[in-house]
């Protein structure tokens, strides 16, 4: 069973500019296709940007907690913001992090009569730019060329699997009607916390995640087909990027989103920090209405890797036949109760009719 993978392949993205594509092409058709996961080494990312978002991320958890507060996600009808340690969800228990979500900038589009769903793309929420002078643009810069990364990969991924290289376009909006968002994220040690779930298993959302994983620990886990959960430490210089349930759904399985899950530093060790980008699929688009023709090849690829797989995530199976906005709305509402209830009363009702969880257990 090819899907039995027991590490996560590095990928050098300097190949492509070395006339080395067609062995990057074949390398990421493997990490597609079995494991889901891989690191890209190389990227076209700027290294200083890197270290100077990195240096502000203890600063920004450091703020005080009138500061955090002020831009907490209850304020937000697009989920952006700051959440406590402790108010996120993951199958229904409760996840050891702090966080601050941001996303790229987008005005937006919801107005009356519409979907609900389009109020999730908005504004983000900033922290005072006294206190962290320098910060909002460093974010945005890092959000830009995140973003710009994305969209190049998604093309190697739609030439990997022999289609033309804008094969997937049909998934997006105009770019500048879309949102991505990303998250900065800071697990604190078992001295401080309860369990040991940083983040509990689960599957992303849209189509590509690229993970920094932005200090040196551990905790980062990725299942196999058997259900055995492989380690995936940081590696300097790379970025950990893995599939979204989005472009799983959209590939009819070719791509694999893969299981994963955080666990906490250990005691009398740091915090661990990382800041994921979730590169997000159309709001309005229904991934079963864009059957995509592959090879035979390819679909022979899939077959190889065994179908069988063990999993403990769950979420964002309603891919198969909701609009794309109304699927990450819902998952949204399951994982922070708290916004969803100000916000997205319906919902709310829908997913918690009891009112808000003292130990949800949404999924
Ligand atoms: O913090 C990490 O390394 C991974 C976080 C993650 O999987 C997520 O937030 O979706
Ligand atoms: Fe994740």
């Amino acid at each position: 069973m090819a899907g039995n993978f027991a590490s996560i392949p590095i990928l050098d993205y300097s190949l492509l500019t070395r006339g080395q594509k067609p062995a990057f092409i074949d390398q990421l058709r493997h990490a597609l296709i079995n494991v889901g996961f891989l690191y890209l080494a190389n990227s076209p990312v700027n290294e200083d940007l890197i270290e100077t978002l990195i240096s502000y991320v203890p600063r920004l958890f450091d703020l005080d907690s009138a500061k955090k507060d002020a831009i907490r996600m209850a304020n937000s009808q697009h989920f952006l913001g700051y959440s406590r340690l402790g108010s996120e969800l993951t199958k229904g228990a409760t996840d050891q992090r702090e966080q601050f979500d941001f996303a790229t900038e987008h005005i937006c589009q919801w107005k009356p009569g519409d979907p609900e769903f389009l109020k999730l793309w908005g504004a983000s929420q900033w922290p005072d730019e006294d206190a962290l002078p320098g910060f909002r643009a460093t974010m945005l810069k890092y959000l830009a060329q995140v973003e710009a990364l994305g969209y190049a990969f998604i093309q190697l991924l739609a030439e990997a699997f022999g289609l033309p290289p804008d094969g997937l376009s049909g998934f997006y909006d105009d770019p500048k009607l879309m949102q991505h968002r990303a998250k900065i994220v800071k697990y604190p040690t078992l001295d401080t916390v309860s369990s040991d779930q940083g983040v509990g298993p689960h599957f992303d959302a849209g189509f590509l995640t690229f993970l920094l994983q932005a200090s040196p620990h551990p905790g980062l886990q990725v299942q196999n087909l058997s259900g055995q959960w492989i380690d995936a430490p940081p590696i300097p210089g790379t970025f950990v990027v893995n599939i979204g349930k989005g472009l799983e759904t959209a590939t009819q399985g070719l791509a694999k989103a893969t299981s994963h899950r955080v666990l906490s530093p250990p005691k009398g060790s740091t915090p661990r920090y990382s800041i994921p980008f979730f590169q997000n699929i159309g709001q309005r688009v229904r991934l079963n209405e864009h059957v995509l023709q592959f090879p035979p090849g390819i679909l022979k690829l899939k077959e190889e890797r065994g179908t069988t797989g063990t999993t403990d995530s769950v979420n964002f199976s309603e891919y198969d036949r909701e609009l794309s906005g109304l699927v990450q709305l819902i998952g949204r509402v399951k994982s922070h109760p708290e916004v969803a209830e100000r916000h997205y009363p319906d919902l709310f009702k829908q997913f918690f009719p009891n009112g808000l969880p003292a130990h949800g257990s949404a999924y």
